[in-house]
């Protein structure tokens, strides 16, 4: 097929913004030792914006060396890394002026205000402030106008840092497919049936025995963070809050014995009369907000094409396409007619890239080149609180 289908690798040497002055910003991972913390740690060694320079975890994992703490899932834990000591999540112990969030929501709801009350940019993973009316849910390509909602939450709580949060992972798949097609043609009623990747449910997560072989109908709470999240990310912003979208959705979550890669099934109906070739023509057209196609040409971590199409009859599949565009594009294939709404297709993507850390990363890299509508001075605030800390 042709696609950017490739290995995850170190992103390309794009040139840094100037307001870095050659040096990288410090950056810190809460939940360094789970299955999307290690992917933090994956996609941001070699980052030319970025450097790792604190890891952090539970109790159960602070100040023991990290290749002692992290059970590591996939290649190599990076050499510089496996001896330095794990850190509580604790403002007063992790330094870095930009903060990466992987954490299980248990620990999500108290940790991560409290970094950004302590003047910390986090891009976070949990479920916990998705739907918080004063937190940008982003996407970039699908809705990074909602980023200047970080302007009335700063104020509305006092934070001398920001809260950016990223979408369920299966959501994150399904969306980035409907965006185009709600932009081009508004969407009425969609309805979603996933086959979800072990990987989705953290480390250890599924037990090999309940999954090897086997399909589990029911993943907890996910069917309505799917329906909630969707209508948030599609929404539009005006007067300092996010409109949610009225679109009827219907999901069914389904676990898969897949390693990476979630798959959305998606039936579509629309406001007027749309034909297949129609949502073909759109999905590849598709590069995200004319606002800011020029600013993710420059982030490392966006892909060459957001949505890859592919008219194969048996694509896409998690094996064969899960790492398209580096993990971070989502591959569509089976753009078809549907009996009962209108057009049905099938959407897949990475589920701890695009749908975790590589979604928080290029939020990052975003707010690193102040995309608009960034508020104005925010990350020279942030980090420039950071370097009169470190004095
Ligand atoms: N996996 C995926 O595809 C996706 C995951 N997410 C979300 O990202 C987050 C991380 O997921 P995932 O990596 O899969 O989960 P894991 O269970 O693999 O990792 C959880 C991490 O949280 C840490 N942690 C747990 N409890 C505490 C605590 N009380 N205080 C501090 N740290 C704690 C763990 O540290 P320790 O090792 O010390 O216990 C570990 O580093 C979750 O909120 C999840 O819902 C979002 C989208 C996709
Ligand atoms: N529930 C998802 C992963 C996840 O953690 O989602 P969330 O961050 O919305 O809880 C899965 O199992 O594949």
């Amino acid at each position: 097929m042709p696609h950017d289908s490739v290995a995850p690798t170190p992103p390309a040497h794009t040139p840094a913004p100037a307001s870095l002055r050659g040096k990288r910003i410090p950056v810190a991972i809460l939940g360094a030792t789970g299955a999307v913390g290690q992917t933090f740690v994956r996609l941001l060694e070699g980052h030319p914006w970025f450097e790792v320079t604190e890891l952090a975890a539970s109790e159960r994992s602070a100040g023991r060396p990290y290749h002692e703490a992290a059970r590591w899932i996939e290649g190599q834990m990076p050499a510089r890394l496996r001896e330095v000591q794990v850190l509580p999540c604790d403002p007063a112990a992790v330094r870095a002026p930009i903060v990466f969030s992987a954490l299980d929501s248990s620990a999500a709801g108290d940790v991560e205000p409290a970094f950004a009350a302590a003047g910390r940019l986090v891009f976070s993973n949990a479920k916990n402030y998705r739907m918080a009316a004063d937190v940008p849910l982003l996407i970039p390509e699908v809705n990074w106008s909602h980023v200047a909602l970080l302007e009335k939450q700063r104020m509305l709580r006092g934070w001398s840092g920001a809260l950016i949060t990223n979408a369920n992972c299966s959501v994150t798949v399904a969306a980035m497919a409907l965006a185009p097609l709600h932009q081009a043609f508004g969407i009425e009623r969609v309805f979603a049936a996933t086959m979800q990747a072990v990987s989705g449910a953290g480390y250890p997560g599924v037990p090999s025995l309940d999954i090897l072989g086997n399909a589990i109908p029911y993943i907890a709470d996910e069917e309505p963070k799917i329906e909630e999240e969707m209508r948030k990310l599609l929404g539009t912003y005006g007067d300092g809050a996010v409109t949610h979208t009225p679109l009827r959705v219907s999901a069914h979550a389904n676990r898969v014995a897949v390693e990476h890669g979630h798959t959305v099934c998606l039936s579509v109906g629309f406001a007027r009369r749309v034909s297949p070739a129609d949502v073909s023509e759109a999905l590849r057209a598709w590069r995200g907000p004319d606002g800011i196609v020029g600013f993710l040409e420059a982030c490392p971590s966006a892909p060459a094409r957001p949505i890859v199409v592919t008219d194969a009859p048996d694509r896409p599949q998690p094996r064969r396409d899960v790492n398209a565009g580096r993990g971070m594009s989502v591959v569509v294939g089976r753009v078809r007619e549907d009996a009962l709404l209108d057009v049905k297709l099938v959407a897949m993507g990475h589920n701890t890239i695009r749908g975790a850390a590589g979604g928080s990363i290029l939020n990052a890299e975003l707010c690193v080149m102040g995309a608009p509508p960034v508020p104005a001075g925010l990350l020279a605030e942030i980090t420039g609180a950071a370097a009169a800390r470190a004095s």
